[in-house]
């Protein structure tokens, strides 16, 4: 866990060996106390260098460790004897220095950084803080509000600027560990005291009150509810007001409140949800280790509205020459102009250039012939998208891959009418398709496990987070999110308004409650959708109840709104009034408040006050009970994966770990009871009836989320 080395007859080197990146558990800890008092004690060392292997210094404490009971030596006292030892202690930092890592740094005398290298403290992203001594260190050693930038965002930093606010004493474009060898060897017989970060007084701005409160009020802006990022302000403040000794008492009370609190296992699972979302599977056996992904060169985009723009952005920032296609040359030209103006700006902002040599915009679907993939953009059209299809089929050579960004339609059915449904495959991202982050991979049932291996490799070089979901309508994030909107309409029909379901939501840590989102997405696309499927519009049979389908409750409100030209902020007007089209401060609108009063006296429906607790349980538990079907459906691997898709696709507030985590979090116990009592509430609201597996886990006793899977493997799975 850690190698002892005697290298140039005088310095100890201590080399971190906990692949993949040398994180602080329990062994690594043993063994660095024991490689300290090792070269403490031997008379032949007079420096020690401490890195990591494979070029890793240290991403942190182990994260996992978290979890159970904690074990072995605590980390503080192992740290406090390399700062105490009377020989000069070197950090050689290649590739990160995170978390802990970065504060076993910073209790060695020196720092040396290689180039590349990345220094943070991200632990308020894991719902904690930096209690290995960050708080009270970083603050002493380059002043409170840089410090307090870097403990309440977790930012990383790159090695120049860890040398800029003096973090680093060295940076070097060379191997890290050579360089620290011999700065370890010209430190030896200079004094330790003034290295020594501890003794260092914190340089204490005259405004000290004023900083702490201005960024106490940002982070509550930024991210209400959450606790880390108070916490740590809370310590930066001891670093600044008290001894070192005292600040270090006073930062692992802080930590004893956050460390087992909710929010923090709730980050921690989506830490690692993230990265095994990653992890796709096929029934066949194919996954994400055993199956090669081709290399993508170049792609197509077919159609250059909102989305299809945004593709071809996220395309060629990351290289991959691409090829627009419009059908009508002002469409052509109006794309072509966007895209540019966005692909600068975007370059602008990254203080690169822009790859416009890589884009080629044309009308015609023969200049695809040589593409590796293609992505089809067009108008959420069935019948369009087949014919787009059959075309590529002609037109493009026999292994390129056909790609759909259709946001719900079926990817077989478009496999079905091209001459290689094994090289189709849904990549739906989310608008904009250049910024949001989440890509739903849909494999098809005859999707190739090389096509589904590239569609996953392309996303993640894209900077996407990608998941492999089932073709099923709607996919993962859309099917769970029409019981979710039912919801919120149904409670405006029993007596809610759009302001007080949005402030439920957005207490509960939503950035935007449902209707402000609504209002922000375009409330016309969801109209033209249910009028397709004869929902609402001339094609519903007038002998139909008014506020049923198919047997099922319905809420016509939202087409009532699109009735009257209220589309949303576009066109000023919607859930919202604004003072102009585009405009984004939503005000509640008098009309709206009319139009619910109006509804409900024509049919009847005595309004009844509805408290915020039934707003969460029923916009979130019928989330989550959908959730549970789609893994019953085997139309999404495990609960991580879903979670990861709403987190990243739809803002789930982070600290609440996404919906099913969120579920487990409340007890499946009481999510199934309450669901129980609003189904039979509401016996026309299907979705409100407690699913299958969601019953077989309250049977099992509830197990943990991560143990889900071991319950779903039994059920039938497209993934
Ligand atoms: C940038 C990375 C490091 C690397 O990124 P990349 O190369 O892309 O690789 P990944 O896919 O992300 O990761 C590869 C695998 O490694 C796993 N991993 C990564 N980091 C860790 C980690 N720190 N621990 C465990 N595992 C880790 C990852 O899951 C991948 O695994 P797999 O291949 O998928 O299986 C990037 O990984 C990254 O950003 N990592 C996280 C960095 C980070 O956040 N570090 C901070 C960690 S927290 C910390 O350091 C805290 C320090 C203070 C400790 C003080 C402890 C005192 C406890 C006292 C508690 C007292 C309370 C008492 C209360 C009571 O009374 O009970």
């Amino acid at each position: 866990m850690a190698r002892y080395e005697l290298v140039k007859r005088s310095v100890a080197l201590i080399t971190l060996t906990n692949p993949p990146v040398n994180a602080l558990s329990s062994p690594v800890r043993h063994a660095i106390a024991n490689s300290m008092e090792r070269a403490l004690s031997d008379p032949k060392v007079r420096a020690v260098v401490i890195c990591g292997e494979n070029g890793r210094f240290c991403g942190g404490a182990d994260i996992r460790e978290f979890a159970g009971p904690l074990r072995g030596p605590p980390l503080i006292p192992v740290l406090e004897a390399i700062e105490a030892g009377d020989k000069p202690v070197v950090a050689a930092i290649e590739g990160m220095a995170l978390g802990g890592g970065f504060e076993l740094a910073l209790f060695c005398h020196y720092r040396i950084a290689q180039s590349k290298a990345r220094l943070g403290l991200p632990e308020v992203t894991l719902g904690i803080l930096p209690a290995a001594g960050g708080t009270q260190r970083l603050p002493r050693l380059i002043g409170i509000p840089a410090a307090l930038e870097m403990i309440t965002t977790g930012r990383h930093i790159s090695a120049q600027e860890a040398l800029k606010l003096g973090i680093v004493d060295q940076v070097t474009d060379q191997n890290a560990c050579e360089t620290a060898l011999e700065f370890a060897l010209k430190a030896v017989g200079k004094p330790l005291s003034p290295r020594r970060v501890s003794t260092l007084t914190t340089p204490c701005p005259p405004d000290l009150d004023a900083l702490l409160e201005a960024a106490t009020m940002q982070v509550k802006k930024k991210t209400p509810g959450v606790m880390a990022p108070l916490a740590c302000i809370q310590a930066v403040r001891a670093a600044a007001t008290m001894p070192y000794s005292k600040g270090m008492k006073r930062e692992s009370e802080l930590m004893a409140t956050l460390f087992n609190s909710g929010q923090a296992r709730a980050l921690q699972y989506c830490f690692f949800a993230q990265r095994t979302a990653g992890k796709w599977t096929l029934p066949s056996g194919a996954q994400w280790n055993n199956s090669k992904p081709r290399e993508i060169r170049s792609a197509a985009v077919i159609g250059l509205g909102t989305m299809g723009r945004g593709i071809v952005v996220s395309l060629a920032r990351v290289g991959i020459s691409v090829i627009a296609v419009e059908s009508e040359k002002k469409l052509l030209e109006n794309g072509r102009q966007m895209v540019i103006g966005m692909l600068e700006r975007d370059a602008k902002r990254r203080g690169v250039s822009a790859s416009l040599n890589l884009l080629k915009f044309t009308l015609s679907l023969q200049d695809l012939k040589d593409v590796d993939l293609v992505i089809e953009a067009v108008f959420e059209d069935m019948a369009l998208k087949k014919r787009v299809f059959q075309e590529l089929s002609k037109v493009c050579r026999p292994g390129t891959l056909l790609c759909t960004n259709t946001s719900g339609l079926d990817v077989d059915a478009l496999a079905g009418v091209t001459d290689r449904p094994h090289l189709v495959a849904g990549m739906h991202f989310f608008s904009p398709a250049h910024v949001m982050k989440l890509l739903e991979v849909v494999c098809g049932p005859r999707s190739s496990s090389e096509t589904i291996a590239t569609a996953m490799s392309l996303g993640k070089k894209m900077g996407k987070v990608s998941v492999a979901v089932g073709n099923c309508p709607g996919f993962v994030g859309n099917r769970m999110l029409k019981p979710y909107l039912d919801q919120a309409t149904f409670l405006l029909e029993e007596g809610a308004t759009p302001e007080q379901i949005d402030k439920a939501l957005e207490d509960f840590g939503f950035a935007m409650g449902v209707f402000r989102m609504s209002d922000l997405a375009g409330l016309d696309v969801g109209w033209r959708v249910r009028k397709e499927s004869g929902l609402t519009g001339p094609d519903v049979d007038p002998k139909n109840p008014p506020r049923k389908r198919q047997g099922r409750r319905y809420c016509p409100i939202p087409d009532m709104v699109c009735e009257q030209g209220r589309f949303g902020q576009k066109t000023g007007r919607g859930w919202y009034k604004y003072d102009k089209p585009g405009d984004t401060n939503a005000k509640p609108d008098p009309l709206i408040q009319n139009l619910l009063e109006t509804y409900r006296s024509r049919y009847g429906i005595q309004p009844r006050n509805i408290s915020d607790q039934e707003i969460i349980e029923r916009c979130l538990f019928v989330l989550a009970n959908e959730g549970f079907r789609i893994l019953e459906d085997g139309m999404a691997a495990r609960p991580e994966d879903i979670d990861v898709i709403y987190l990243f696709g739809y803002a789930f507030p982070r600290h609440r770990g996404g919906p099913m985590f969120y579920a487990s979090m409340v007890g499946l116990e009481r999510v199934l009871e309450r669901l129980e009592h609003y189904h039979q509430a509401h016996p026309d609201v299907p979705h409100l009836e407690p699913s299958a597996l969601l019953k077989k886990l309250v049977a099992c006793g509830s197990p943990p989320v991560q143990q889900w899977r071991e319950h779903i493997k039994t059920m039938r799975s497209h993934l």
